[in-house]
Formats: C-alpha cells, sequence, structure tokens
C-alpha cells in the first residue's frame, strides 16, 4: 500500500538547530519541501545538512514511506550516511547502505525492514530490475550527484530517476550540486529528467552565502616549455600536420593547428563520420590516428613526454615517426624527460611546508595535489618521496585497474585517517579526491593540469577553504594548457549568468499532498549516530586487498610479491 501522510505531523516541519541556523539553509529547506528542488551550492557550504533536513521531515510525515539518498560513489555513500546522522535526527539505526557486496537476499530484507537507503544509481536500478522493492514506497530521493548534470543522457540516474517519477509521480526530488552543467543548454533536460519544479541558485557572489565563504587565494603559474621537450612537441606537431593536410572536406571543425587541436573534437568529428553512410575507411582510419597523437600531444605537454611513449600508435612506419620515437628514447635514457611542473611543484611544496600558515602549524598543513592520470599520480608520488619527511605523499586513486593492470585501493578510511592525522600531509589524487568526500582540512590545492570542465575547476578548489582560507594554485604549460583554463573560465561565467537569468520551463507537481500552512518548529533535535556493520567479507577485503602500495604509507611495496598478500587472503579466508 502507498505510505500515507501522517496529518499530524504534517501540520508543521522541523528545522533542526543543532548546527548554527543559516538563512540560505532555512530557505531552501523551506522550498524544497514542497517542490522537486534543483539546488545549485558552492562546495561546503552544507548541502549534506540541507538533504538531512528535508530527509527528516519527510521521514516524520510518511511514517511508513522510504528515503532514498543517490550518490555517484560508494565512499561517498559512506561518508554522507555518516553526516546525515551525525545531525539531521533521523535515527542511524533506520538507514543501511546498499551495496552489491551485500547478498540480494540480505537487500531485500534491508528493503523490508529500513526506512532510508544510502547507495549508487547502479545499486537501485539493479534492486528495481531484481524487484526486491516497491518504487511506490518511495517517499522522497535525495540526488548528490556533485554533478547533477549526471542525471541527464544514459546514465543510471536518468533512467532511474524517470523511472521511479513516472511510476510513482508523487515521490519528492531533492538535487544538489554545486553547478549544476558546463553547458546552460543542458540545464533543461534536467529539469526535465528530476521533474524539477524550482530551482534554488547561489554562487559564490550571493549575499546570503558570502559570510560563510572563506577566502581562497588563488595563484595561476604558467610553466615555460623547456627546448628539449619543445623539439620532440614540434616533431610530433609536424606528423599532426602531414595528416591533418588529408583532411580537406571540413571533417574536424575549427582550428587545424596540431597545437590546438583536440582529442575531444575529432572524436566527434569520428563519431559524425560514423554515422554517415558511405563515409570513407580511411578519414576514419586519420581521425583515428589524429585522435592518438593529439591525445598524445596533450599528454606530453601536461605531463611530460614519458606517457607519449605509451600511447603511441603502432601504424606508421614513416622516417619522421620512426625519428620521433628514437628521440624520445634517447631523451628518456638522459634523464631529461621530466617535465618542468614537476620540479615547480616540488618547489611549491617545500615551501609551503617549510613556511607554517596563519592559524595552523606545519604538523597540521596539508595539501592535495589534482592530476588526472593515475600513472602520473606514481610517478609524482616517487619524485616527492625524495623530500620526506618535509613531503610525506601519498596516491589517493578511485576503485579501478590501472595501466599496469595492477587494482586500485579501496578508498581506504585508514589512508584518510593518515592524512586527517598528519602521518601523511600530501595526496597526490586522481577525480577521487574532487568528489564532496570529506577528507578533512586542506589548506593547499594544487591542479598539476589545468582542469577540463569548469565543474572540475570547482570541485577542485572546493577541497579549501572550507573552515579556513586555503590557497588554489594552477600550474598550466604555456599555450595549450593555458588557453584551455581560460576558456574554461569563460563558459563557467557564461553558465552561471545563464543560470541566473534563463527562464527555464519547470513542472508542475501534479499532487499537492502537503497542507500549505504547514508551520516551522525550530529546535534541537536528538541525533542516533548511523553505526556502520562491517562483515567478515568486507573487512577482510579492507585489510588485505593488494594494489601492490603499502597500505601503511601508501608508497610502492617493496620485497613483498602481490602473490604473498594473495596467500595472506586465502589463510585468512580459511
Ligand atoms: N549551519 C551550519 N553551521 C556550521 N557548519 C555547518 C553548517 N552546515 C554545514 N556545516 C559544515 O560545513 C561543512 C561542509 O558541509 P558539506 O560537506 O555538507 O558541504 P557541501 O556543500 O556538501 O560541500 P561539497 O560540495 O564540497 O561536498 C561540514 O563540516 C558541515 O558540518
Amino acid at each position: 500500500m502507498k505510505p500515507q501522510l501522517d496529518r499530524l505531523s504534517a501540520r508543521h516541519w522541523i528545522f533542526p538547530l543543532n548546527r548554527p541556523k543559516r538563512t540560505y539553509q532555512f530557505s531552501i529547506v523551506q522550498a524544497a519541501l514542497l517542490k522537486n528542488t534543483l539546488v545549485a551550492l558552492p562546495t561546503g557550504l552544507g548541502k549534506t545538512f540541507i538533504a538531512g533536513v528535508v530527509m527528516l521531515n519527510y521521514w516524520r510525515w510518511f511514517p511508513t514511506g522510504k528515503i532514498i539518498f543517490l550518490c555517484p560513489t560508494k565512499p561517498l555513500v559512506a561518508q554522507q550516511i555518516v553526516a546525515c546522522h551525525n545531525t539531521c535526527g533521523i535515527p542511524g539505526s533506520d538507514a543501511t547502505e546498499m551495496h552489491g557486496e551485500i547478498l540480494k537476499v540480505k537487500r531485500a530484507h534491508l528493503w523490508e525492514q529500513k526506512r532510508v537507503f544510502y547507495m549508487t544509481p547502479q545499486t537501485l536500478k539493479n534492486d528495481l530490475t531484481a524487484e526486491i522493492m516497491d518504487l511506490r514506497d518511495i517517499v522522497l530521493m535525495v540526488i548528490v550527484p556533485d554533478e547533477a548534470h549526471k542525471a541527464t543522457g544514459a546514465h543510471a540516474y536518468t533512467t532511474t530517476v524517470r523511472d521511479i517519477t513516472e511510476k510513482n509521480p508523487a515521490c519528492r526530488i531533492l538535487a544538489l550540486t554545486a553547478t549544476p552543467s558546463s553547458d546552460k543548454d543542458k540545464i533543461q533536460p534536467i529539469i526535465d529528467a528530476l521533474r524539477i519544479g524550482h530551482i534554488e541558485i547561489r554562487n559564490e557572489t550571493s549575499l546570503d552565502i558570502s559570510p560563510y565563504i572563506k577566502r581562497k587565494e588563488k595563484r595561476e603559474i604558467v610553466i615555460r616549455f623547456p627546448p628539449h621537450l619543445a623539439s620532440l612537441r614540434d616533431s610530433l606537431a609536424n606528423i599532426m600536420l602531414s595528416m591533418l593536410k588529408l583532411l580537406r572536406n571540413g571533417e574536424i571543425p575549427g582550428s587545424l593547428d596540431p597545437l590546438h587541436v583536440r582529442p575531444f573534437t575529432i572524436q566527434s568529428a569520428l563519431g559524425n563520420m560514423k554515422n554517415q553512410p558511405g563515409s570513407a575507411a580511411w578519414t576514419c582510419r586519420i581521425l583515428n590516428d589524429l585522435h592518438s597523437l593529439a591525445t598524445a600531444m596533450n599528454r606530453l605537454e601536461g605531463f611530460g613526454a614519458y606517457k607519449h611513449q605509451r600511447t603511441l600508435p603502432a601504424y606508421t612506419k614513416t622516417p619522421d615517426y620512426k625519428k620521433l620515437l628514437q628521440d624520445f628514447t634517447n631523451e628518456k635514457k638522459r634523464g631529461t624527460l621530466v617535465h618542468p611542473k614537476m620540479q615547480k611543484l616540488r618547489e611549491l611544496l617545500l615551501d609551503y611546508f617549510g613556511a607554517p600558515v596563519a592559524g595552523s602549524s606545519s604538523a597540521t598543513q596539508k595539501a592535495i595535489v589534482f592530476v588526472s592520470l593515475r600513472s602520473c599520480v606514481d610517478e609524482i608520488v616517487e619524485y616527492l618521496t625524495g623530500e620526506e619527511p618535509t613531503i610525506r605523499p601519498a596516491r589517493f586513486v578511485g576503485q579501478g585497474t590501472d595501466n599496469k593492470g595492477g587494482k586500485g585501493i579501496l578508498i581506504s578510511q585508514q589512508l584518510i585517517q593518515q592524512f586527517q592525522s598528519s602521518n601523511v600531509n600530501v595526496l597526490i589524487s586522481t577525480s577521487i579526491g574532487e568528489e564532496g568526500l570529506d577528507i578533512g582540512e586542506v589548506d593547499l590545492i594544487i591542479c598539476y593540469e589545468t582542469p577540463s570542465s569548469p565543474i572540475r575547476g570547482l570541485q577542485r578548489a572546493g577541497r579549501t577553504g572550507r573552515q579556513r582560507d586555503g590557497q588554489l594554485i594552477l600550474l598550466m604549460t604555456e599555450n595549450r594548457e593555458e588557453g584551455n583554463w581560460t576558456k574554461a573560465q569563460e563558459k563557467y561565467e557564461q553558465v552561471q549568468s545563464a543560470i541566473q537569468s534563463a527562464h527555464y520551463k519547470l513542472h508542475q507537481d501534479p499532487l499537492q499532498l502537503l497542507p500549505p500552512d504547514m508551520t516551522c518548529i525550530e529546535r534541537i533535535v536528538e541525533c542516533e549516530p548511523y553505526v556502520r556493520e562491517v562483515t567478515n567479507r568486507r573487512k577482510r577485503r579492507c585489510e588485505y586487498r593488494d594494489d601492490g602500495y603499502d597500505l601503511e604509507t601508501r608508497r610502492p611495496k617493496t620485497g613483498r610479491s602481490s602473490s604473498d598478500a594473495d596467500r595472506k587472503v586465502s589463510r585468512s579466508a580459511r
């Protein structure tokens, strides 16, 4: 049976005073209780608290209703459940995490027993398909993609949310993000997919949030490309140019300068070609080759030549190409393939840890370096390890397989604790560190390459200046990376002003269940934290999963093979 509204409870709504009252949080909650709401609020301003308060009220109003909290990754699920129940007033024992490691039978049982579910959209999709839950029971769905733009397209978010809102139109939707999209034209599809009836948007200049925004000092450091790398770049550009000249029918829009043509543009051109019947196979081949070379160019300029060798396609036997390979090999042998960014990074970190920041001591100063390539994460960790104990780096990457076929780490709570306790003082992180994980106070963020999108830039910047002022440093190679960053910033400003001024077509609530004259009660609520149940299987994985890196230090292991670790797992399994 559909969950029924408890009319007595619904005569008022509760705003917890467990945290100091902030007017923007109050007004966003008030609106979100009554309409499907898209909230765009800069990072570090308490979106979790807003979600928790809306959840608390739906939990009270619908005593048999289920509430779903969707996050993009499992580590975020694990953190959000703890953060929410520390302040929202819903007992932790009413909530559960749901993920693929919990057996389906057990998940079916949990769907019966619990009322608040924290999960990824994929798990929700699986459970809907397996029919182990009834979507008509859902009264509220909170979506924290930290990039609500993922709610469009063929993503689990879209299909799942659409299924639920179509079959259960009374389900309230609350989507929380730092910025809804990098592209103003993609916002209407998000509104439609989530059936949004109201938008709450704030940016750094909004009056009601400005008292809570910490100062972020931003520095852009443009790195000159050294002559020996520049000569490799020019040889690569010449090879690309000879291919670009073969494309005469405008296959690639915009600039045909090899130093500026981007892999993404070539990929789109390829997509268009494949959709056209009769496209010349050789044109596709050229585009494919150009794509590899443009990617190599990106890597050469952004990270150093070492990446280039791994990605060079094996198709060409031309003398120019062979000479380029030979030049790379020679440079590598001479040991000159270290990108100047690496040296700059070391210098910046040594300066930073050598000079304590006001309000913190060198023992508590911490930094995160963002890099998009895992292999580059490893190189940086190795390079910085020579500066111990001043710099104590560790790699921070998500699950998955690295390019040597090794497994990534689970986002280890142990590593986060080590960072919080300053045993490790620099995390070298891939995008996993961007996504709203609470990794403690960080004073310095260094972006090793310019963020590819404004959203990514915002997410990275949002990891500092949360409780106190912070610094953001962007390293960029002259020309290509510098230009990308300028474009990304212009785009962000356009999107922000478009969202503020645009009149989007919003959705009406099909059903108005709640009394319009609800009053607010502001009070301290009792909080019962969420206590995670650790299964044996999970415990073993956390303790013994071997990714070739030491669990304590997150540095490459020496003298112990992964088969030793495998034996340890199987011994423990026995
Ligand atoms: N009303 C409040 N008063 C004081 N601190 C608050 C308040 N609301 C939230 N906070 C604190 O602000 C910090 C940031 O909160 P939270 O992580 O929810 O922000 P966020 O907007 O989700 O950021 P991100 O987008 O980076 O995840 C947390 O430490 C939280 O406890």
